[in-house]
């Protein structure tokens, strides 16, 4: 069962070697993208050229993809930016505002970098900030009452990897950013909130890794190690396949550091190389609607 396997996992000592985890993963070609996309947007978001990207298909989960070398160095250093610094302002939503611990109008960011006392007893209990369409977290039915825009860059993002690991025209229209500590896990379960379940799920992974469980049938869960800058595709037979994470395991390179960053950095960079050296972060990407619908 997924819930014997994720208990398991959950021990430090019962991760798999490498080796044993990429046995599974079988090698993909990207699709064509000659005449898709601007070079522009490329250097843009900071992504490597297409031709260095690694695609993966799961042995056991078709329709499980995983891309590796999607990211510039500067690249990581982008996203875990945008996902410290930014993305958890208003209007987004965060887990803090409901619970008193941040004012409705406050970025996170701000209050841990200007409030120290404050910032301490917040800083590692920021779990998620949700976008665009906000998840409900305890219907788990969206609404346009509950609807923000959408960040342009996430977006694009988004459209250029779906396109070319899977050659869906993707549209992200809602997403999850998930914030881990040492010990934080997220238990199995299916995303089936969005009305079109045939686009995939895009989830990008930053920071420490994470041991990432997927498969409904007791002998089918499988471990897959979701490290820094890799993408998982959940498409097609996978999109509503159960998963979850038992175990964040700490990361054994730190491909987002810039030799920049260790030196003269601002308060600011100092602020989230210090966050997301002891932290995993996860956006996690959906498309809502089926393509040509503007509203549920
Ligand atoms: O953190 C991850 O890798 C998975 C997160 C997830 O499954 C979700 O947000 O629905
Ligand atoms: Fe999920």
């Amino acid at each position: 069962m997924f819930k014997t396997k994720f208990k398991f996992f959950k021990n430090i000592a019962n991760i798999p070697d490498p080796g044993v985890l990429e046995r599974d993963l079988i090698e993909r070609k990207i699709f064509d993208y000659s005449d898709n996309f601007e070079d522009d947007s490329f250097s843009e978001l900071h992504l490597n050229k297409p031709s260095l990207w690694n695609v993966y298909e799961h042995a056991n989960h078709q329709g499980l993809i995983l891309v590796k070398n999607v990211f510039t160095r500067q690249g990581q250093w982008y996203w875990i930016s945008r996902c410290v610094t930014d993305y958890p302002a208003p209007p987004n939503l965060n887990n803090l505002a409901p619970i008193g611990l941040l004012a409705p109008d406050e970025n996170w960011f701000d209050v841990c970098l200007e409030s120290p006392d404050r910032g301490s007893s917040i800083l590692k209990k920021l779990r998620w900030v949700t976008l665009g369409y906000h998840h409900n977290w305890d219907t788990k039915v969206y609404s346009e009452k509950m609807r923000s825009p959408f960040p342009d860059d996430l977006a694009q993002l988004c459209r250029i990897v779906a396109k070319l690991a899977t050659g869906w025209d993707f549209s992200a229209q809602a997403a999850i950013i998930n914030y881990y500590y040492h010990n934080s896990t997220i238990s199995g379960h299916v995303d089936h909130s969005e009305p079109n379940l045939d686009a995939p799920l895009l989830s990008f992974s930053f920071g420490d890794s994470a041991l990432f469980l997927i498969g409904n049938d007791s002998d089918d869960v499988s471990p897959v190690m979701l490290k820094s800058g890799d993408v998982a595709i959940m498409s097609g037979p996978s999109r509503l396949a159960m998963h979850g994470v038992p175990r964040i395991v700490p990361a054994d390179e730190r491909p987002w550091e810039l030799t920049k960053n260790s030196g003269n950095s601002t308060e600011k960079d100092k602020f989230v190389i210090d966050f997301i050296n002891e932290a995993r972060i996860n956006m996690n990407v959906r498309q809502v609607l089926y393509p040509g619908s503007k509203t549920l």
